[in-house]
């Protein structure tokens, strides 16, 4: 991370919590997080839909400073797509983010690098801003070809978006591989990637927009391994599942300045 970037620490709660027990874990996390911590990094919590609106209610109510947002959007506006959520329903919602991409909706629901695409552009659309995922697979990694596989996501996830809509994207790096296994990756294996990502942001769309982005590891991510990987010049945040679910832990992610000693 730089001064010049914000960090982002998101908690994507996956299929977890229902709306009482979200309640719970905002309150909860909102306690053990100091006014520094909220100064220097914002903190998101990325709850299943059906506590949004308890999210929604409960940080409103208490002036609690967390953002919040969804694991997913539909790529169409409105319509005769059941079971769907629309970015517009989302924003009624005063959600900030959208998860777009996640490796488990692409290996679940095979979703594609154009639906992808076509999510990211719906979420603009609806003036919320999408957290894009991308990473590579075991077999991938094992091979080596991890950065060309991810900048290959990067391109087509972007494709045709507006300079402006680049620069305030928030990328995830999530390689596959480490993701609820337990295994993270190196500090130095996030660097080579996220690394990778800001130069082409900077090649395809201009110093400003590589500059400005933020790009957050994920994987496995713990109170005793962020501060490691956030030390990275090119890593600015982490979107965190298991450890999120734990207010303590994850409030420990958020604070890893301080065992920097910043
Ligand atoms: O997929 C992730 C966040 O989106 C990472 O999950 P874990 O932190 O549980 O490995």
């Amino acid at each position: 991370m730089t001064e010049t970037r914000r960090p982002i620490i998101a908690g994507n709660w996956k299929m977890n919590l229902n709306h009482l027990e979200a309640i719970l874990l905002v309150q909860k996390l909102a306690a053990s997080l100091p006014e520094r911590t909220l100064a220097e990094v914002e903190v998101v919590v990325l709850p299943p839909f059906t506590a949004l609106r308890s999210v929604q209610t409960a940080i409103d109510g208490d002036k609690l400073q967390l953002g919040y947002g969804a694991q997913d959007v539909s790529a169409h506006a409105s319509g005769a797509y059941t079971g769907e959520i629309s970015g517009g329903m989302l924003a009624k919602l005063g959600c900030t983010y959208v998860v777009i991409g996640h490796s488990e909706r692409r290996q679940y629901h095979n979703e594609d690098d154009a639906l992808v695409n076509a999510k990211i552009k719906a979420a603009f659309a609806a003036e919320l801003t999408p957290i894009f995922c991308v990473g590579e697979g075991l077999e991938i990694r094992e091979a080596g070809n991890q950065v060309s596989h991810v900048l290959a996501q990067v391109d087509a996830g972007l494709d045709g978006l507006k300079a402006e809509q680049v620069k305030q994207t928030v990328i995830a790096y999530e390689p596959v591989w480490a993701i609820g296994t337990g295994k993270t990756a190196t500090p130095e294996d996030a660097q080579e990637v996220c690394g990778a990502i800001r130069a082409r942001l900077t090649e395809r769309h201009g110093a400003e927009v590589g500059e400005a982005v933020r790009i957050q590891y994920g994987g496995s991510v713990k109170a005793s391994n962020a501060a490691a990987i956030m030390a990275q010049p090119d890593v600015d945040g982490a979107l965190v599942g298991g450890a999120s679910l734990d207010a303590d832990e994850f409030a420990g992610i958020c604070r890893f300045s301080e065992h920097v000693g910043r």
